[in-house]
C-alpha cells in the first residue's frame, strides 16, 4: 500500500528557499542577504572567541550527560534572565520571574504561544506586527492561538506606521496578547525610539493587554545589551507582566547550538511555581528535555565575568560592523544617484534593512546579478562588506533605474 502518495510538495520556505538557490548559483560574484545569520568582514561565518574558550573549557571538565530537569540547566536560566531583565530587577529578586530553557527563540515562541493557549484568560488570539518574522505566524498557530495583525511599517516613509500602530492596539480587544519585538524588529530594521515605546505602554497597561516580547538580537542592535533591552525593561519597571522569548541564536552567534528560554513574570513565588509547573507539561510532551551543550555553553560564558566582558565586546564589534555597512551602503548608493531616498538604510536597525525593492526587482538581482534576498525585499546587511558591497550597490541601483 502506497501510505504517501497523496503528500503534495511543500513550498520552499521564503528565508531558508533563498540559501538554496544561493548555494546552486555557480556565479563567483554571488551574494546572499537573505537569511539573518552574521557574516564577517570575509563573508565567513564568526564563531566568537569567548565561544571557543568556553568550548576548551566545557571540554575539560568533561561532565557527564545525564538529563537535564524539563525546565533546563538552572546555572544557565538564572544568568540569561539576568541579562535580559538586568541585575536589578525587582521581579528578578523577588523570585516572580518563571523562566524555562527553550530550544532557541522559535522554541521559547512556542512553549509561550502554547501556554497562552492554554491558560490566557483573555481572548486567544495573538497580535502580530505587520510585517513580522515568517515564521511567527505558523508557530501561533501550531500553539492554537489565532492571528490578528496591527500596523508597523510605513512603505511611504520606510519607517515606523506609529499612529496606525497606536490606533490598532487601540481598537484590539482589552486584554490583547500583543507580541513586541524588543530590538531589531524583524523584517523592517525599524524600531520604535525610547520616547515611542513609552507612549505604546502606555495604551498597552490602559488597555490591560499582556506584552509577549520576542528579544532575538539583544546586544547585537545596538551593540549594547542594556540599550536593546530598554522596552523589556521599561514594561517591566511600570508594572507589565511581561512574557519573553530569548534568543541567543545572534548575539552569541550559536544558531545551530539552539539556545533560548521562554519567561514569565508573575504575581509572587507561590505563582511563579504553578506557572513553571504548567510549563512543564508543555515541554514534556513535546521534546521532554532541552539539550545540555547549549546551556553549559551559554553559562560558562555569562557566568565568567573575563568572558562575558569580552562577549560584550564581540558583540559590538558585530553591531559596529553592520552600521558601518549600512552608512558605506547609503553613500554608495547616493554616489551613484540611485533614484529614491536611502536614508531608511542608515536609520534602521540591526541585521536587517528593508530596502524597498519590489518583488520583481528582488528576482531580477537574483537571475542576472546572482544577488540573493527574500522577496519582500529585505537584505541581511551581515552579508555585506567591503569586498562585495560595489558590486551589490552597482546592481541594485541598476535594477531600480
Ligand atoms: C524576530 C525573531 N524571533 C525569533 C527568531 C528565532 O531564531 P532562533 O530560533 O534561531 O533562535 C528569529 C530568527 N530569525 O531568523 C533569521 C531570519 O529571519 O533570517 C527572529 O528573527
Amino acid at each position: 500500500i502506497e501510505f504517501w502518495r497523496g503528500v503534495p510538495m511543500g513550498p520552499p520556505d521564503p528565508i531558508l528557499g533563498v540559501t538554496e538557490a544561493f548555494r546552486r548559483d555557480t556565479n563567483k560574484y554571488k551574494i546572499n542577504v537573505g537569511v539573518g545569520a552574521y557574516r564577517d568582514e570575509n563573508g565567513k561565518p564568526y564563531v566568537l572567541d569567548s565561544v571557543r574558550k568556553a568550548e576548551d573549557i566545557l571540554h575539560s571538565q568533561r561532565s557527564d550527560k545525564e538529563y537535564l530537569p524539563i525546565t533546563g540547566l538552572n546555572d544557565f536560566l538564572g544568568l540569561a534572565a539576568k541579562l535580559a531583565y538586568g541585575p536589578d530587577s525587582k521581579p528578578l529578586k523577588e523570585n516572580r520571574i518563571a523562566v524555562v530553557q527553550s530550544i532557541s527563540g522559535t522554541g521559547a515562541l512556542r512553549i509561550g504561544m502554547e501556554f497562552c493557549s492554554a491558560f490566557y484568560p483573555g481572548v486567544r488570539a495573538i497580535y502580530l506586527p505587520k510585517p513580522t518574522w515568517g515564521a511567527h505566524p505558523a508557530i501561533a498557530e501550531k500553539a492554537g492561538l489565532s492571528i490578528r495583525r496591527y500596523r508597523y511599517f510605513d512603505e511611504k516613509t520606510m519607517g515606523l506606521n506609529f499612529e496606525g500602530l497606536k490606533a490598532d492596539l487601540e481598537d484590539a480587544f482589552d486584554g490583547s496578547i500583543i507580541l513586541l519585538h524588543a530590538c531589531a524588529q524583524n523584517p523592517t530594521g525599524v524600531d520604535p525610539t525610547p520616547e515611542q515605546w513609552k507612549e505604546i505602554e502606555e495604551i498597552i497597561r490602559r488597555k490591560q493587554h499582556l506584552p509577549f516580547f520576542d528579544m532575538a538580537y539583544q546586544g547585537f542592535a545596538s551593540g549594547d545589551v542594556d540599550v536593546d533591552a530598554f522596552a523589556l525593561r521599561y514594561f517591566v519597571e511600570k508594572g507589565h507582566q511581561v512574557a519573553l522569548c530569548q534568543s541567543f541564536a545572534k548575539n552569541l552567534g550559536l544558531y545551530g547550538e539552539r539556545a533560548g528560554t521562554f519567561s514569565m513574570i508573575t504575581s509572587s513565588p507561590e505563582e511563579r511555581e504553578r506557572v513553571v509547573s504548567q510549563l512543564k507539561r508543555v515541554i514534556r510532551p513535546l521534546y521532554s528535555s532541552p539539550p545540555l551543550h547549549p546551556a553549559q555553553l551559554v553559562a560558562t560564558i555569562l557566568g565568567d565575568p573575563a568572558l562575558y566582558a569580552q562577549w560584550l565586546g564581540e558583540v559590538k564589534k558585530m553591531a559596529d560592523r553592520i552600521i558601518d555597512m549600512r552608512h558605506k551602503l547609503y553613500n554608495r548608493l547616493i554616489e551613484l544617484q540611485t533614484p529614491g531616498s536611502w536614508e531608511h538604510i542608515k536609520s534602521q536597525i540591526g541585521m536587517f534593512s528593508f530596502t524597498g525593492l519590489t518583488p520583481e526587482q528582488v528576482d531580477i538581482l537574483g537571475k542576472y546579478a546572482s544577488i540573493w534576498m527574500t522577496r519582500d525585499g529585505r537584505i541581511s546587511m551581515a552579508g555585506l562588506n567591503d569586498h562585495n558591497l560595489e558590486y551589490f550597490a552597482e546592481n541594485v541601483s541598476k535594477a531600480i533605474k
